[in-house]
Order: C-alpha cells, then structure tokens, then sequence
C-alpha cells in the first residue's frame, strides 16, 4: 500500500472528483458514511456523542458525521469552532443539511476559546484539523487541543482523519496535538502515524477505503509504503521439487562470545527454521560445545580465542552468504576481524548488534560494506551509526540518504520498523507486537535475513519478507501464549507457520 502526502491525498481527491461521477461534497458523504459505520460498529445507538468541527472539510465531515449518526438513532451533536472567517464549500453544505434536519443538534461556538466538559460516557470525535493544517496549531485553538487531551482519561476519544494539529507528513514534535484511542483515517495511512514519536497520540488507526480513483493512486510515485501481506506473496517464493541442500545456499554465520552464546543459538536457529541450505557457524572456542549440542544440523569453526579475534581462516567467499553481529562483542581483536573480512568478501552480508557498533566505531568502514548489504540497527544502534537526529522525519531522511548514497538496506527497528532500499523506497513494516521487545529477538531476524539472502532472494526482497515473517510468527506466538510469554524461541517456532500462510 502506498503512503501519499497531505498534497498527493488532496490530488487524489480531486482527479477522483474529475474521472468519476462523483461529486466532491459525495465524496465526503463517502467518507462521512464510511465513519459512521465504524462508530456504529462500536458503539450502542443510545450513546451520546461530541464532535468537534472545524471550518474546513475536517469539520465537514463531522457535520456529515453529525447528522448521520442522528439517522441511526444517537445522540451527536456538533459543536462548530470558528477559526477560520470562511468555511470550505462542502463543509457550508453539510451545515446545511443538519440545520435543515436536526437544527437542535448544530452548536456553533463562535467566540469560543474553550469548551465545556462534556457528561460522562460521552463519546468525544475529533473533526477539528485534518489534512488541510498549514501551520502548527497555535493561540485559542491550541488551548481546545490541550483541552481535549485533558478528556483522554475520562472519554473515549476518536479523531476523523488524522488527530487535529498532527501534520500529516512531517513531525508534530512539542506542538498541540488531540490524543485519540482511534483514528478513522481514509484510504491511506499517513506517514504521521508511523513514527514512534506519535506513538499513542493516533490510538489504534483504522484505514476506511473511500474509493479514490484506482488509476491515480497506480500512477502516482511515492518513496514511502506499508510492507503487507499481499507484496510478501509475490516475493515468496515456493521450493523446486528437484531441490537439494545446495539449492539454498552455505551461509556462514558469525556469532557469539563468552557468555553471549545463547545469540549465537537464536540466530543459527533460525536461520534453519527459515529454509537455508547449509549452515556453519564462527563461534569462539568456549561457544564449541554449546553450539554443537544446541544447533545440530550446523557445522562449527572454532576462533582459537574467546571472541572472534583469529579471523577466518578459510576463504570467506566460498560462504553464499555470511551474517555477522549477534552476540559477538566490540573486543579490538574481533573488530580486527570484522575489517578483514570486510575486506575479503564481496557478496551481500548481515550486519547486526556489534558488527554494527564495531562499524560506527571504525571511521570510514561502513564505506567498505559490500553494496546490497542488509544493516539492522535498533534505534541506539542507528544513532551511533549515523547520529542524532532531531525527529522522526529527520530520522528518515538520514537512513534513506545511507541507503541510497552507500548502496545498502537498512532497517530501523521498531513498532512500524522502517526499511530504507538504495532505489530510495522506504517501506513499513506492520507485523509483530510489543511482545516481542525481548532481548535476542534481533538475533532471530539476523538468521532469517541471512537464510533467505543464501537460498537467492535479492536484498530487498529478503529483507521486505524477512522482517515480516519475523513479526508474523511473533504475533502467531503471541495468540497462544500472550505478549508477556512470548520468548525469541517462539518467534522461531513459529516461523514454520508463517511460512505456511504465505504458501496458501
Ligand atoms: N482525502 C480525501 O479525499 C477526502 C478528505 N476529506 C476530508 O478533508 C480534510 C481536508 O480538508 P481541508 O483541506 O479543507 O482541510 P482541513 O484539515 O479541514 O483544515 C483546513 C481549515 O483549517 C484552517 N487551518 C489550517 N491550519 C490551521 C491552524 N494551524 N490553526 C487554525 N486553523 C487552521 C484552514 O484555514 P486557514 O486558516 O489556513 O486559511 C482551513 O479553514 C481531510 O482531512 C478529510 O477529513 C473528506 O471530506 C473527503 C475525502
Ligand atoms: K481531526
């Protein structure tokens, strides 16, 4: 699914305005209907409902709402908030239409600067700012938004659109912005909702289809995409019936020190679990024993020290792929290591944990990372690789420009994790749940990353498919045993079911 701006939505609008027979003001009516369904959907028919309506096409739609809602059989009432000297066409319309209909619900606040705390149980909508914010919300209409905040623990609130002061394609970062538990937002996500800055301040955001015009949206280039289940279809990729181990590759997988074993196990792990054809692991000599017992069908080379400070011995290229960072330390002898290797092999790798730390530490040796590499910083991790940035929005741009200038796929974990492509593509990833903020979770997405780069998937494509069966198989495992349960073993567990999804 494509991401659009504030400027491509209002396009969309308008080419669906011109290509089908549809007026603008049904369009809104769309909208409004599509909303009214969800409430109905949520709420009982006696519930007493607010909605703040502003003068745009934000506040028409809550008219719109208003007098739809009345229809089923609630008590809605819209209370209009007058910020701006003209209303928008569609919104004089719809305030038409409910005075003819139910005058008694029409409230308009004209010199308002504050308003009154609705009863309790009332359900609060939010129809204030949408797309159409051109500036951050300041003066009285700022004082309502921190009003309305101050409702969140008391009412169920629900923003139309998207949360009133909250841009939809840049950071709202310490600007009035309303905090919603639902966002009713149309046919897209906006970027907005994605950055972990804005975490709890859209709720959980529902995306209602209007019926934009198919071709427009087709058309229309836009960097940024939600990963969802119907593209990681087409990337999956069955197995020959004439397959043998060959077939998917010798990875080399370089992990663990003393006392950061059990990374090395996760990852190998689920490296397997995850189809690679044949897997060896580089671990130190005090991870020997454990990894043979604990991951049988992978071969070991033993580092004579106890880290990885002896370096490959054997030619690293023979390796189709070779995934290195999960529990390996930053000792100067395994970053020794690390930067021959970098030198020595040419072939698309993992980076991970350490390798990464390693690399933000060595000046210059990121550049030495082979092209279609796939980088998995966490948040801390990215910061000491490509430094502080100021909000989210910024944070994209610096981990698209790395992407794109290095040649490299680099994600950014989190709740949506970001992955940025050197064809400048940045996709989202909506898969996994908070119960998978465990540590050695990372290490299992390093041994997917890895098994399916060996069994031929392009970067790209094993990195889009990789991070969503990770997050899949975490949320099947948390259906059975509860977020809380939820341990890295059963994200690899799970992954066989995953896969079995994406087979039917
Ligand atoms: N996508 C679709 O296809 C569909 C979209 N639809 C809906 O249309 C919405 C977009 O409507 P919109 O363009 O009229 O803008 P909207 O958000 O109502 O705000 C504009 C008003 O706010 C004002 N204003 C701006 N900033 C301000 C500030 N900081 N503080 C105070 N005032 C400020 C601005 O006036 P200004 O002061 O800038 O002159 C103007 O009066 C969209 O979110 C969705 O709900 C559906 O109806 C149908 C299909
Ligand atoms: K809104």
């Amino acid at each position: 699914m494509k991401i659009f701006t504030a400027q491509q939505i209002r396009e969309a609008d308008a080419y669906t305005i011109q290509h089908l027979p549809i007026s603008s003001l049904d369009l809104m009516e769309r909208a409004a209907g599509a909303c009214t369904s969800w409430i109905c959907k949520h709420f009982m028919p006696n519930t007493s409902v607010y909605i703040y309506c502003g003068m745009g096409n934000n506040g028409g739609d809550g008219l719109a709402i208003t007098r739809l809602l009345r229809n089923r059989g609630y008590n809605a009432h819209a209370y209009v908030l007058h910020h701006s000297e003209k209303a928008s066409a569609d919104h004089a319309a719809n305030r038409e239409a409910l005075l003819q209909k139910y005058p008694e619900a029409l409230h308009d606040l004209p010199n308002t600067t504050s308003i009154q705390e609705p009863p309790a149980n009332v359900l609060i909508v939010d129809a204030i700012l949408g797309t159409g914010l051109s500036r951050p919300a300041d003066g009285w209409i700022a004082g309502i938004i921190h009003q309305l905040q101050a409702l969140y623990a008391a009412h169920t609130i629900i923003a139309i659109d998207l949360p009133s002061g909250m841009q939809a394609d840049s950071s709202s970062l310490n600007t009035p912005v309303v905090k919603a538990h639902h966002t009713l937002s149309f046919e897209f996500y906006k970027l907005a909702f994605l950055f972990p800055e804005n975490a709890g301040i859209s709720g959980e955001v529902h995306i209602l289809p209007i019926g934009l015009h198919p071709d427009y949206i087709e058309q229309t280039p836009t960097p940024f995409h939600i990963s969802e289940e119907s593209l990681i279809r087409t990337i999956y990729k069955p197995r020959s019936p004439f397959a043998h181990k060959g077939t998917y590759g010798h990875a080399l997988l370089v992990a663990g020190s003393e006392g950061k074993m059990g990374a090395a196990i996760l990852s190998a792990k689920s490296c397997l679990r995850a189809g690679v054809g044949l897997l060896s692991c580089h671990v130190p000599k005090c991870g020997y024993t454990i990894i043979q017992i604990a991951v049988p069908p992978a071969m070991c080379i033993v580092d004579e020290q106890y880290d990885h400070s002896s370096g490959f011995q054997t030619d690293p290229s023979k390796y189709k792929v070779i995934g290195i960072g999960p529990g390996i330390g930053t000792a100067a002898g395994t970053a020794w290591a690390l930067e021959r290797l970098l030198e020595q092999y040419r072939q698309p790798m993992v980076l991970d944990a350490d390798a990464l730390n390693i690399i933000a530490a060595t000046p210059g040796l990121i550049d030495k990372v082979p092209k279609g590499s796939l980088l998995t910083p966490h948040p801390k991790e990215f910061e000491r690789l490509f430094g502080k940035t100021a909000n989210n929005r910024e944070q994209l741009q610096v981990l698209s420009h790395n992407a794109v200038e290095k040649g490299l796929c680099i994600l950014l974990k989190g709740r949506y994790t970001a992955m940025a492509f050197p064809d400048g593509s940045i996709y989202f990833n909506t898969t996994g749940n908070p119960g998978m903020a465990t540590g050695g979770s990372g290490d299992v997405l390093t041994g997917i990353l890895t098994s399916l780069l060996s069994q031929g998937y392009n970067s790209k494509d094993a990195m889009l498919m990789g991070v969503y069966i990770h997050g899949l198989a975490g949320d099947y495992a948390a259906e059975t045993l509860s977020q809380e349960a939820l341990t890295p073993e059963d994200i690899i567990d799970y992954l066989g079911k995953s896969f079995l999804r994406l087979r039917a």
